[in-house]
Parts: structure tokens; sequence; C-alpha cells
């Protein structure tokens, strides 16, 4: 059994007898947090990464992404060696017993991802081993990577493996809570020998009853698709009853609250919006799709999502080009929020680079404020907007404030100022965030989604 040993404060001496080796390939989003949890319950972890300022930079003790809650245990378990980066895959790998390929796989022209991080890894991998390891895909990868990164390695060795699927569920913004306490942890794996040190290695992260679900590698790949897809249509559901709302003169988050309260439906994942962005539901419901046309299955109901996520990254600009008449030419928008949601400064797919892409090219100017996505956004598309230093600087002298990610200080602004500083007091809401009643006390133009415009 593994043991837990949680430390806070000063290095203590620690039992040897029952911590495993870890090697984590790849340090992003997944696999720093994966490598960080990991040595938080009193495993050995290297984490390697090609890029070498990355890892300078950890080596440095200093976090290269920002996700709430990360730093306190990147630091500890730095200060406590057990967690360690290189650039080195050989050092790594060399005494490590379970090897976590935490690599990206971003969409290929043709939408099916893109493999080339995972099986150039894996051959690297098949030089280097020794002993017998256990190699686990935490990237998301289609049905039969599992098959070709056993390939990729047997090529390159005789050495006995085991190659073992293990999707990550994390959400970013709440990923070191989701990694310590998972609602479920999958393994697919047909190995005796690798499900057991699976098994152990997870023992700590599912104390409170949630489960292990043991599968085949085939079904624990598609599990990580099909929970991201369901998902994505989940959302985009709603957003097909928010833009009916919006013709019938139904609220929607009225509509959200009386499915949602039936369990069989659920709360969570009904909040309309802008459209699903980030680094995953796009790429992955893609992906499916393009597993599905591969095995001449037309996955209908993921066409139409893709194509009503897209249109629905357009209503908030939609919105705001019918306001001023089809014409935005010259005119200045204050923009709340960048990163794809709330937490996390990640930018990828984010719906607000769709939305001033839309409003500048329509000859508008814009002034964003975000609490973490700046400086990815200014790294990206530079001085094609300007960056305020707080949410209040961006609205001097605006046309309109409209609201993209539902960050917390957004939430309770102070309006009397927000009015002050706008040129006119008008609010697109892509995130429905603020109280009908509450606009037209405070004499607010207001236009949310799925809901009334007041004014
Ligand atoms: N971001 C998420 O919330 C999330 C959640 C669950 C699953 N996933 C999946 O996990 C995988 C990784 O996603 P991410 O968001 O962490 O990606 P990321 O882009 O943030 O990180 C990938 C890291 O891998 C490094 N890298 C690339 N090639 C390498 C190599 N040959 N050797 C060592 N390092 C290398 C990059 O430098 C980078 O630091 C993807 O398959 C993704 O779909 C992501
Ligand atoms: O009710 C909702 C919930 C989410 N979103 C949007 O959906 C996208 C994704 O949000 P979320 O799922 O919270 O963030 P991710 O960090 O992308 O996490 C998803 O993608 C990860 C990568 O695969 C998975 O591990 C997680 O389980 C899965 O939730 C964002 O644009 C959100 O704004 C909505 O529009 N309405």
């Amino acid at each position: 059994m593994q043991g837990i040993f949680i430390f806070v404060g000063k290095k203590v001496s620690q039992p040897k007898t029952t911590s495993m080796k870890i090697a984590v390939v790849g340090t992003g989003y997944v696999g720093l947090v994966t490598g960080t949890c990991l040595a938080e319950t009193g495993n050995q972890v290297i984490c390697v990464d090609i890029n070498a300022d990355k890892v300078k930079m950890m080596q440095n003790g200093k976090l290269p992404i920002y996700e709430p809650g990360l730093d306190i245990l990147f630091h500890r378990n730095i200060a406590q060696e057990r967690l360690h980066f290189t650039t080195d895959l050989g050092s790594a790998i060399a005494e490590a017993q379970i090897i976590f390929l935490a690599l990206p796989t971003p969409p290929g022209g043709d939408g099916s991802a893109d493999l080339s991080y995972v099986l150039g890894a894996a051959k690297d991998i098949g030089k280097l081993i020794t002993d017998y390891k256990v190699i686990v895909t935490k990237s998301t990868v289609p049905v039969g990577t599992a098959d070709k990164v056993r390939a990729a390695m047997d090529s390159q060795t005789t050495v006995e493996f085991d190659v073992v699927s293990n999707p990550e569920f994390l959400r970013e913004g709440v990923a070191v809570e989701d990694f310590m306490k998972p609602d479920r942890v999958v393994i697919g794996t047909q190995s005796e020998r690798a499900r057991k040190l699976m098994g152990e290695l997870y023992g700590p992260y599912v104390r409170q009853g949630n489960p292990i679900i043991f599968m085949d590698e085939r079904s624990s790949e598609l599990t990580k698709y099909a929970a991201n897809s369901f998902l994505a249509t989940k959302i985009t559901f709603m957003n097909e009853v928010a833009n009916l709302c919006e013709l019938v003169g139904a609220d929607v988050d009225m509509v959200r609250k009386g499915i949602g309260s039936d369990d069989r439906i659920g709360r969570r994942f009904l909040f309309p919006g802008v459209g699903y962005g980030g680094s995953c539901f796009p790429k992955d419901v893609q992906a499916l799709v393009k597993s599905a046309d591969e095995n001449k299955y037309d996955f209908k109901i993921l066409n139409s999502v893709i194509e009503v996520n897209e249109s629905q990254k357009t209503v908030l600009s939609g919105k705001v080009k019918k306001y001023f008449n089809g014409d935005v030419k010259g005119k200045k928008f204050a923009l709340w929020g960048l990163a794809f949601k709330p937490e996390t400064d990640d930018i990828r797919e984010a719906p607000a680079l769709y939305i001033i892409d839309e409003l500048v090219a329509a000859g508008a100017t814009i002034t964003a404020f975000d609490p973490e996505g700046m400086n990815n956004v200014r790294n990206l598309i530079g001085n094609k907007i300007s960056y305020a230093a707080d949410p209040y600087s961006a609205l001097h002298d605006a046309d309109a404030l409209l609201i993209v990610t539902e960050w917390s200080l957004f939430r309770t602004p102070d309006f009397d100022q927000v009015a002050k500083l706008l040129k006119n007091k008008v609010i697109f809401d892509g995130r429905n965030l603020y109280d009908l009643q509450k606009m037209i006390d405070c004499g607010f133009y207001y236009n949310s989604i799925g809901r009334k415009i007041v004014s």
C-alpha cells in the first residue's frame, strides 16, 4: 500500500518503504499537475520537458503556468526533494517504475489527433529502457494508440514493458483539486502487473470511495473522448435553448434551473455562453468525429455540436453589431475576460479571441482586461488590442462593455463607477453575470445570453 505523506513546513525524514519512482514526460498543464500531485503523496518524481527555458524556470522554483493551489504543492515538493526537473529523458526514466506521457496531441490538418509527440517519445523511451517499465498515456489519444505506443517501443527494444491508458479528467482552474480528489480514475490495461502498480499509485487519491475503474485500453481511450464530447454536447444544447429563449421570450436561467433540478439532467455544465473553448473540447470533439469517420461511422450529433459551437462564438459580436446598426467602425469597446474560462491563464481556443477578430476586422478598437490571460494574448496578437491594468481602466470612454469570461471580480462591480466611465451605459454579457432588475435599476442597456434585453 502506498503511504500518504503530506508535509507542511520544514523537511522531515520520510519512510522509504512504499513510495514509487515516477517520470513524467511533458510538463504542461497536465504533466506539471500530475507530477506535482504524485510527489505530494510521497513519490519521487522527475518531470522532463524539451523546452529548456521552461525547465530552467521550474528548476529555479518558478511555475510556468497559473493554476490555483499548484504553487504551494510545487514549492513544498521541491523543498522536500521529491519533485525534480530535467531536459534529459535518459536520466529521467533511468530509475522510474512508471513513465507518464503528458504530451500534446493537437489537431492535425484533418482534425484527427496528431500522435507524433506521443509516438516519438515512445520510440525514444524504447531506445533507453534497460528494465521493466510501465508506460502510461495521460495525453488524450484516440482508440488504438496504446497498440501504436507498444509497437513504437517494440521496434526499439526487447526489454519487457507494459503500456497503460490512464486518461486525465482534470479541469484547468481546479486542476489540483481534480487530481487529488478525482471523481474517478480510469485505467486501461490487460496486464496484471501494471494493474497492480497503477492501483497502488492511485490508492491515496481514492480514499473517499471514488472508484478506480479498470478496463481494457481501447475502452479507456474512448472514455476520455466520450466524456468531453458529452459535456460539449450538454453545453451546446443549452446554447441552442438560450438562442430559442430569446426568440420566444423565455429566460434561459429559469429553464436551466427548471431542468437542472432533475437528477437525471443535473445542474452542472448547463450554463449558456459564447461557445465552449479551451485546449480540450474543440479538439477532442473534432478528433472523435474523425475517429468515427475513419471507421465509416457518421457521428451526426457531434457534427452538429461543432457547427452550433462555431456560430455561438459569434453570438455576442453579432449582438454588438446589431445594436450599432451593423456599423462598429470607430467604436471603442471594453472587454472583460480573455482566458477561455476563469482561474486560468490559458487562452487556447478562447472565445474572446474570436470576438476580438470579428470586431477589430469591422473597424472597432478594444481595450481588454483579464487577471491572468493578458500576457498570453499579448504574445499571440500583440497590439491588435490595448490592455488595461484593471477592469475599470478598460472602461474609459468606451461605447460598450463586453463580458466574455466569468472571473469572480467581474461579478459585483461598482456599477456607479462603470456607468461613469463608459461613454454609453451599454453592457453585452456573454456569461449572464448580472441580475436583470439590477441592470434596470442602474439604468443600463443590458443584453445577455438567452434572456430579455433590458434598458
Ligand atoms: N489541459 C488540460 O486541461 C487537459 C486535461 C486533460 C487532458 N489533457 C490532454 O493532456 C495532453 C497534454 O495537454 P497539456 O494541456 O498539458 O499540454 P501543454 O501544451 O500545456 O504541455 C505539453 C508539454 O509537453 C512538452 N513537450 C513537447 N514535446 C516533448 C517531448 N518530446 N519531450 C518532453 N516534453 C515535450 C511541451 O514543451 C509542453 O511543456 C493533451 O493530450 C491534452 O489533450 C489536457
Ligand atoms: O456550463 C458550462 C460549462 C463550461 N462551459 C465552457 O466549456 C469550456 C470548457 O470548460 P471546462 O470543462 O470547465 O474546462 P476545461 O479545463 O477545458 O476541462 C475540460 O477539458 C479537460 C481536458 O480534456 C477535461 O479533463 C475536463 O474534464 C473537461 O471539463 C469553457 O470554454 C467553458 O466556458 C460553458 O460554456 N458552460
